[in-house]
């Protein structure tokens, strides 16, 4: 399928200040993407290109192949059939519910921007309250309303500036997936800015990780997760530790974990040395046994799903465990760490 929106080369810049740089990647009609980086990196700046509110100093952004945004050229926001949703949700203060959804539909007949508005109402799971203000919702239905708003004039892409982060943990995962199944139900393209990484994996097809004003990997959220092209993508995308080793031929790897055998070769012969990068739910402690590392109990978490440990290896070293399996272990306990990597992370050493 061809791309609906495709960027390719893009800078962005305050002044003289280059925020962002180097910026492609293309999103198909119908996918999500998720822009995810740590505070300042700039990704409200590249939303902001994208829609056509900042200009940008380098490259091509094209929709449906035409381009509307090149360092020369730029089609103005309200022409780009972009819908925007905001961290702050930016609803009217003064207008109602139905009012504020209506706004963008200026040129509408009136019956038409009713029909609008209801099958919004409908959409985003508000039918009752079309009457209220902004200030008698909740942060989670003023959201609603702002998506109801970016949908109802029908826009090909939606774009969304962490729009959960107000919200407390709970309502942030329900309106997360409620989005997701909202945006796949009109079948439009969405990029969706945050830096929560849970947000990310819940609601994205695609993954764009971006620090230090370059996007440092752009794919599904499992191929960052198990194959990340950088430590930085890999610590970006859930927990884990780097860990020393040195090849004895190519599925096995003496580290001071003890020696993982891999079912796969890893790329690297014998005598090379290389980096693992390990997660917590790879490593479980287990009855002390010959071959592995000893460790000390230092504490353990139990979160219902599963328990985490932090374990003092003899060396000094403590790492985290994270199992699923009740076990009996508690602080000062003396266990080995057990080891099932299934998907080596390997960076060179
Ligand atoms: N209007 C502006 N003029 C000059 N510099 C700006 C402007 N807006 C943002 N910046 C700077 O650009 C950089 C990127 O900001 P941006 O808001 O894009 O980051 P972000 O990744 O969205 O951060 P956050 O997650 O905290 O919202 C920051 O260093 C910021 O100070």
């Amino acid at each position: 399928m061809s791309e609906l929106l495709s960027v390719e080369s893009l800078a962005c810049a305050y002044g003289q200040q280059t925020i962002v740089s180097d910026v492609s990647f293309g999103i198909k009609q119908g996918e999500i993407a998720c822009l995810l980086g740590p505070s300042g990196c700039g990704k409200t700046t590249l939303l902001r290109g994208l829609a056509g509110f900042n200009p940008i100093s380098a490259g091509v952004i094209r929709m449906a192949g035409e381009i509307i945004s090149s360092a020369t050229h730029s089609i103005p926001p309200e022409k780009r059939r972009m819908g925007m949703v905001f961290q702050d949700y930016a609803l009217f203060p003064h207008l109602s519910v139905e009012d504020n959804i209506a706004f963008g539909l200026k040129e509408q007949k009136r019956s038409q921007r009713r029909a609008i508005v209801l099958s919004m109402l409908e959409l985003v799971r508000l039918p009752d309250l079309s009457k209220r203000y902004p200030h008698e919702l909740s942060g989670g239905q003023q959201q609603r309303v702002a998506l109801a708003r970016a949908l109802a004039s029908r826009p090909r892409l939606l774009l969304m500036d962490e729009p959960f982060s107000n919200l407390d943990t709970e309502m942030r995962k329900e309106l997360s997936l409620e989005v997701r199944d909202i945006i796949k139900q009109q079948d439009i393209a969405a990029v969706v800015v945050t830096h929560d990484q849970e947000e990310a994996f819940v609601i994205s097809d695609v993954l764009g990780i971006l620090a230090d004003g370059k996007l440092q990997q752009w794919g599904t959220p499992e191929a960052l997760y198990y194959q990340p092209n950088s430590l930085q993508v890999a610590r970006f995308v859930g927990e884990g530790e780097l860990y020393e080793g040195a090849c004895l031929n190519e599925r096995s790897v003496q580290t001071e974990l003890g020696v993982l055998e891999f079912a796969e070769p890893l790329g690297f012969q014998s005598k090379d040395q290389l980096n693992l990068f390990i997660r917590p739910a790879d490593l479980s402690p287990i009855p002390v046994a010959e071959g592995h590392a000893v460790a000390t109990v230092l504490s353990r978490d139990f979160m219902g799903e599963a328990t985490r440990y932090r374990l003092k290896l003899d060396n000094g070293r403590v790492v985290t465990a994270v199992v699923r399996e009740l076990l009996s272990y508690r602080e000062g306990d003396r266990v080995s760490v057990q080891v099932a990597v299934h998907r080596p992370i390997v960076f060179p050493a």
